[in-house]
């Protein structure tokens, strides 16, 4: 451990200063709502032993570590409490895919007989069991922790989540990244990212800052982003696996869907391969193949990585079958939350489908407002029943919310409250029909002001569904 943390008898470190207790260096990091340096002295009096901050900060009389660049020095500290990492980490950017290839991941490892883990926006996975967590991609403390005890329990490889918000917030600088994948960059985030190059750019920093030169990437090339990236990770001599409809070292050739499955040929280096994956939508094999790249490139076999591919399960709230009507029509349940994931998510819907596609869906408040119409406008395109309604409010109002999203789907019903809305789009279902309910996917939580009401979109089509037959 560096020398200065052992002067200072530190035990441990943290940015909130609610959270410190005696021993602890507090970071005090200027932020988008508050500035951590006005809380130095709330710090103080938990008992903080340091303040790790911008060079001059008035610390109150505790010791200053000063950086230039405070929470990048915060996340290379929080390794150096938490050293020990699993020999194998992935890291997995972009827009959307990012949960479910990195649950793959895990099981094609753990089928090839790894000890392995994931973890992100569904909490940590691992053989021992769940545990939540709060963010996609946690503090840098919080991931450095993760990581050690992942490495102490005996967990060798590791696939996580790397959010642009995490990327650009430094929290996973101070991993060892041995490979990482690139899926997709469509709209989100606009709210925090000034605009698309600067999202593209807190994705890149993935390949070009974190990532060794030597190390795989994994980059699906089908949109521009991906080929940018590409190009960018060759010239800098990282080993680039191009996946995709176009990708040169696995090609999906063609998929063929199944009532709740897929027929897959694949290309792999020019070979031919055909297997069945037991999931149904397109944008599940693009994850798929993802992960089998990522597997390819860190210890599984393509034997086993295709006899894993035939063994998937599907991720929590990733079109999710809740259940189906007493006259057959199924009803799923997504986390398509993105202008490009609803597009996609219906358009994997309706191949199995073979009557009406009914959705319901809402966007989050405090969240980027210029993908609701868009939305609102892919969903007008692809279903032919809108159901418009609340999803995490948080504080801003939901109505507002809903008519925002409406001038994108002006023919659609507007139904205040998640549950009355999937109860319509339930009443609406003919025995050929499918209800999609887009949005909250494995969340258990309607964010309404700054209290989380219990809310799970699984569960309450579940009850509505039995209680229609009874
Ligand atoms: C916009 C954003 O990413 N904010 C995150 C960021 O906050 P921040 O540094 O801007 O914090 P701030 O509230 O301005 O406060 C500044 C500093 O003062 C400290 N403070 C503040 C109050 C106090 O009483 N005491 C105190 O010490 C805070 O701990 C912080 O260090 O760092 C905080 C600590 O790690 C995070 O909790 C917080 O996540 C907020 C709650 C959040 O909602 N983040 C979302 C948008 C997010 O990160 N999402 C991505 C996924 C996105 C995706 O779908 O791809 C994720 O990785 O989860
Ligand atoms: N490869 C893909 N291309 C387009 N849309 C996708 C893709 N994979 C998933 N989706 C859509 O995005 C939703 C979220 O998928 P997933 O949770 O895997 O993404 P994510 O990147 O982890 O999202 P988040 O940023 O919220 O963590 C899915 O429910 C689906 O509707
Ligand atoms: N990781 C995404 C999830 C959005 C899910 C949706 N239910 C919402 O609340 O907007 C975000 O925090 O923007
Ligand atoms: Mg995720």
């Amino acid at each position: 451990m560096n020398d200065m943390i052992k002067e200072l008898n530190a035990t441990g470190l943290s940015c909130d200063s609610l959270a410190v207790k005696p021993g602890v260096i507090f970071a005090a990091l200027p932020g988008t709502v508050a500035d951590g340096r006005n809380y130095i002295s709330q710090a103080k009096e938990n008992g903080a032993v340091a303040v790790l901050s911008l060079p001059g900060t008035d610390t109150e009389g505790l010791p200053l570590i000063a950086d230039e660049n405070p929470r990048l020095r915060y996340a290379h500290m929080a390794r150096e409490f938490y050293p020990k990492q699993p020999r194998t980490l992935v890291a997995m950017t972009g827009t959307n895919g990012k949960s479910s290839t990195v649950e793959f991941l895990r099981q094609l490892w753990t089928h090839a007989g790894y000890q392995a883990a994931c973890f992100g926006t569904l909490g940590v996975m691992s053989p021992k069991g769940y545990e939540a967590m709060t963010h996609t991609t946690p503090d840098a403390v919080a991931l450095h922790e993760t990581l050690h005890n992942l490495a102490e329990q005996g967990v060798t490889h590791v696939a996580m989540e790397a959010s642009s918000h995490g990327l650009v917030q430094y929290r996973l600088d101070g991993v060892d990244v041995t490979a990482s994948g690139f899926s997709n960059l469509t709209q989100d985030h606009f709210d925090y990212h000034a605009n698309e190059s600067e999202y593209f750019e807190a994705k890149a920093r993935l390949f070009s800052e974190l990532t060794p030169s030597d190390a795989p990437v994994v980059i699906t090339v089908d949109g521009t982003h991906g080929k940018e990236l590409a190009k960018q990770a060759q010239s800098r001599g990282q080993e680039v696996t191009r996946i995709g409809w176009t990708g040169d070292n696995i090609r999906i050739d063609e998929i063929i869907p199944r009532a709740a499955s897929q027929d897959l040929t694949l290309i792999i280096d020019g070979k031919r391969h055909e297997l069945t994956l037991p999931l149904a939508g397109e944008f599940q094999s693009l994850n798929a193949v993802a992960a089998l790249a990522l597997a390819l490139q860190t210890g599984v076999s393509l034997k086993a990585g295709l006899e894993g591919l035939q063994k998937l399960t599907g991720v929590s709230g990733r079109l999710e079958r809740a259940g189906q009507t007493k006259d057959g029509a199924p009803v799923f349940v997504d986390f398509a939350h993105t202008e490009d994931g609803l597009d996609k998510l219906l358009r994997s819907v309706r191949p199995h489908t073979m009557g009406r596609i009914v959705v319901v869906f809402g966007c989050g408040g405090d969240r980027d407002p210029d993908k609701r119409s868009k939305m609102g406008a892919v969903a007008a395109k692809l279903a032919d029943s809108v159901i418009v309604t609340d999803d995490n409010p948080r504080t801003e109002n939901a109505r507002d919310i809903r008519l925002q999203v409406m001038k994108g789907c002006p023919g659609a019903k507007n139904v205040e409250g998640r549950e009355a809305a999937i109860a319509l789009g339930i009443s609406e279902l003919g025995p050929q029909d499918c209800l999609v309910i887009a949005g909250k996917g494995h969340e258990t939580g309607q964010i309404i002001g700054t209290k989380t009401i219990p809310f799970s979109d699984v569960a309450v089509a579940q009850r509505l569904l039995r209680e229609l037959s009874e």
